[in-house]
């Protein structure tokens, strides 16, 4: 494979409902997509998942426009690749940036599932054809606004609600959840809104039978997690503070984790994604794919590194029109009573409707 042009998009898509959490709330999507064309014609589709502004983690949609133009497609443009594993070599002298990295780097798998004629799904040793989805619900107005939002998503057979906690809306919002829904798998993700010294607190959580607490700490720590972890009887699952296989291994081992949330973005592609899907595999450890508020493209490719085996827990990739009035894929992502169907065609599986692309897109620049 050679890629011989790249064209990256800023894409504004409304949110059908704004998504509030421990950090801020969204009512627009500013994103990149990035289409990447092989000198065979194949084309290729990347979604970065960095937000317009630093609150998930440093980069933004800014930062990763910056670290692909000047230097990540010219260290990619033109360059024989023979598999996609390739590409982190390729960006071996290129600090972090995973998000950057990542948005090129799904556009390439997609190429070579194509080339290859293969689904992303079965390029990646994925083996599933339907997948089990949850639902990711951001912070509400009000417990009674949140009840309604969860008894919806139960009612339309999502396998696990995650709510958005944080000082101040957590202990009897989840003790009202329990009780409103005895037998739902039911989780928290704080964002890293808590401290160490909130122990005492945290603990309460242990009362609700929670499936896992997730990232409660700072975004950067795993000593601490490793601290708390001992205190509590809810599994910690961490998102912020896994940003490679290495630091998967750190938090196995010092026992800060218990399960861990997969971002295909956050970890710099579905190459280090699968590496440490691998890794938990053979430490026990549970996996699922985390969301990022995806357009259809990042959908896809979160839909098929889930196929892999350990990925056993439900993860963020709810519906399409969960959060946009017309998704830029045909189909959209369907979940049906909490399964999405994994498509079979090659490459992503989905057709990308550039037509609607154009219509969310603000700029757009093309590197040959
Ligand atoms: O895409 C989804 O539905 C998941 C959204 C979601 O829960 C998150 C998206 C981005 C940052 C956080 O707010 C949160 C997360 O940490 O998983
Ligand atoms: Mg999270």
């Amino acid at each position: 494979m050679k890629i011989t042009e790249i064209t990256i998009r800023h894409l504004q898509m409304k949110l059908k409902a704004p998504f509030t959490t421990s950090f801020g709330t969204f009512t627009n999507k500013d994103f990149l997509l990035l289409e990447a064309k092989d000198e065979d014609g194949t084309v290729g589709w990347g979604e970065s998942v960095a937000f317009h502004a630093p609150w998930y983690n440093e980069e933004t949609l800014k930062t990763n426009w910056h670290m692909l133009e000047d230097f990540l497609i010219p260290l990619i443009l033109n360059k024989e690749i023979s598999h996609p594993d390739e590409v982190n070599e390729i960006f071996e002298p290129i600090r972090k940036n995973n998000m950057a990295k990542s948005t090129i780097e799904g556009a390439v798998w997609d190429i070579y599932a194509q080339q290859t004629n293969q689904s992303l799904a079965s390029a990646l040793g994925g083996t599933k054809d339907k997948i089990e989805v949850g639902i990711s619900i951001g912070i509400q107005k009000s417990i009674d606004d949140l009840v309604a939002l969860v008894d919806e998503y139960v009612k339309e057979g999502y396998k696990r609600i995650k709510v958005k906690i944080k000082p101040g809306w957590d202990i009897e919002v989840m003790r009202t959840l329990r009780e409103k829904f005895p037998d739902v798998a039911i989780m928290a993700d704080a964002n890293s809104a808590y401290r160490l010294e909130d122990a005492e607190l945290l603990k309460q959580l242990d009362e609700f039978n929670l499936t896992m607490v997730e990232q409660p700490l700072a975004s950067d720590d795993i000593i601490d997690h490793a601290i708390l972890q001992k205190q509590m009887t809810t599994p910690i699952c961490l998102d912020e503070s896994i940003h490679s296989l290495e630091d998967a291994r750190k938090a196995v081992e010092l026992g800060a984790t218990k399960i861990i949330n997969i971002k295909i973005g956050r970890v710099g592609g579905l190459t280090e994604a699968k590496k440490i899907h691998d890794y938990c595999e053979s430490k026990g450890i549970p996996v699922w794919c985390g969301g990022m508020l995806e357009s259809g493209i990042g959908r896809a490719h979160n839909v098929a590194l889930t196929t892999l085996s350990n990925f056993i827990l439900p993860g963020d990739t709810a519906s399409s029109n969960r959060y946009w009035e017309k998704d830029i894929i045909e189909p959209e992502v369907v979940a049906e009573n909490g399964y999405i169907h994994v498509p079979q065609t090659a490459g992503i599986g989905y057709k990308v409707n550039v037509e609607t692309i154009e219509s969310y897109t603000v700029d757009k620049k093309t590197y040959k």
